[in-house]
């Protein structure tokens, strides 16, 4: 079954392309199954459990290469891992990497184990990646970049989270960007979940930096509001150049978040956890005002950005801003204005980006309901 290939030159490369012939790939657009042939380029990017490959497919039949995509390859038949399959069949939204192809297929290098293979479509780097590039060179994000950054992230939850999926592992690292377009697409489903109303999930889900006080502190029964922690961590690690609250352990991160919040009350944490016994933190650390507070660790921050971020950094999960609420926020106000522009940096050519934005299905339409008039440009209201 396996066949590997030397010798035939790919996109141009002068040195051997493995390739591999898998008998049973499915489409995911039709779910029609094809023997295909796979050319792998490079690797992007690797994980706890797999890697991600930059490859080509080919059906057999035709030999015409499509792509390149982004294959994540994961240990295949772990209960854990194929919901990630299952969420990406069954999402599609302009914000959310889209699944293209799947099979099954066994990892020479690993004993011959079965590895599930996920064929995304593939975009040029993380949101990790251009903040870093960003304040490497001294600066932040620009501005404009942050506001089609972050809407993109709200209308991908509001989208997500209206079918009861929570991604519980916001990031950076975990946000696709393509820094010529500015769009942007949520990646990784392999901790997300479809969360039933008032069942317990496990509490140590999501990354330390990014990890909502509720589930700190051990909460069970969680929403999905604690991904729009996150999406407040990436807000504010877009105007920071670096996370926000970086504790040195799981509980010392409520330690962290205590120094820009002030102290969680009592009652949040009882309540997110009855038998919660970890410290309390319920010294203040700062003598000002939170609103001072922000500027003053956010000093080049628009007033709008560190408002927005003040209504989703909050402990209460009921009492967080929810995505539909974030994308009707003030702080993308500009963005509706006729001629929004936002220059890509670099050498990048200049675009305008306003009409990918407001793409809404009828589905967002319908879950967005009277809000979309608080969304949408000017220009295209009637
Ligand atoms: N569709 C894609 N296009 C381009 N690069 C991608 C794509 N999907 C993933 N990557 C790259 O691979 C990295 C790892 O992907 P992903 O987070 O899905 O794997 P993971 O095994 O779950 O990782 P982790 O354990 O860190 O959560 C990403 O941070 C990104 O750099």
């Amino acid at each position: 079954m396996v066949r590997v290939f030397n010798g035939l030159p790919s996109l141009g490369a002068q040195k051997t392309t493995p390739e591999y012939l898998v008998q049973s790939v499915t489409n995911q657009q039709d779910g029609s199954t094809h023997p295909m042939v796979i050319q792998e380029h490079r690797k992007l990017g690797e994980g706890a459990f797999g890697t991600v490959m930059e490859a080509s497919l080919s059906f057999t039949e035709t030999r015409e290469w499509l792509g390149p995509f982004a294959i994540k390859k994961v240990p295949a038949q772990t209960e854990y891992k194929s919901r990630e399959l299952e969420i990406l069949r069954n999402t599609n939204h302009p914000n959310v990497v889209g699944l293209k192809f799947f099979y099954n297929y066994p990892d020479k290098s690993d004993h011959d184990k079965l590895y599930q293979h996920l064929v995304m479509e593939s975009l040029p780097c993380t949101l990790q990646t251009e903040i870093k590039l960003f304040y490497n060179a001294g600066y932040v994000l620009p501005t404009p970049h942050v506001q089609v950054y972050t809407f993109q992230i709200a209308r991908a939850m509001n989208y997500l989270h209206s079918l009861g999926i929570c991604h519980r592992d916001i990031k950076p690292s975990n946000i696709l960007i393509d820094p010529a377009s500015l769009i942007l697409k949520i990646c990784d489903f392999g901790s997300a979940k479809k969360l039933e109303p008032h069942q317990p999930s496990v509490s140590y889900i999501c990354s330390r930096y990014y990890r909502a006080p509720e589930l700190i502190v051990g909460c069970t029964i969680y929403t999905t509001q604690i991904d729009v922690w996150g999406l407040g961590c990436v807000l504010g690690e877009m105007l920071m150049g670096k996370p926000i609250f970086q504790g040195q352990d799981p509980l010392l991160q409520l330690k962290e978040i205590s120094k820009l919040l002030g102290p969680p009350d009592r009652s949040f944490i009882f309540k997110s956890n009855p038998s919660y016994d970890g410290p309390m933190y319920q010294d203040r650390l700062f003598a000002s005002d939170v609103p001072a507070r922000y500027t003053k660790v956010f000093p080049k921050a628009a007033p709008e950005a560190l408002d927005l971020l003040m209504r989703v950094l909050v402990y209460e999960p009921e009492r967080r801003l929810r995505p539909r609420h974030v994308l009707v926020h003030p702080f993308f106000a500009d963005m509706r204005q006729p001629g929004f522009k936002v220059t890509p940096s670099g050498n990048r050519p200049s675009i305008v980006v306003t009409p990918q934005l407001y793409n809404f299905s009828k589905f967002e339409l319908q879950i967005l309901g009277d809000d979309v008039s608080k969304i949408l440009p000017y220009s295209l209201l009637k």
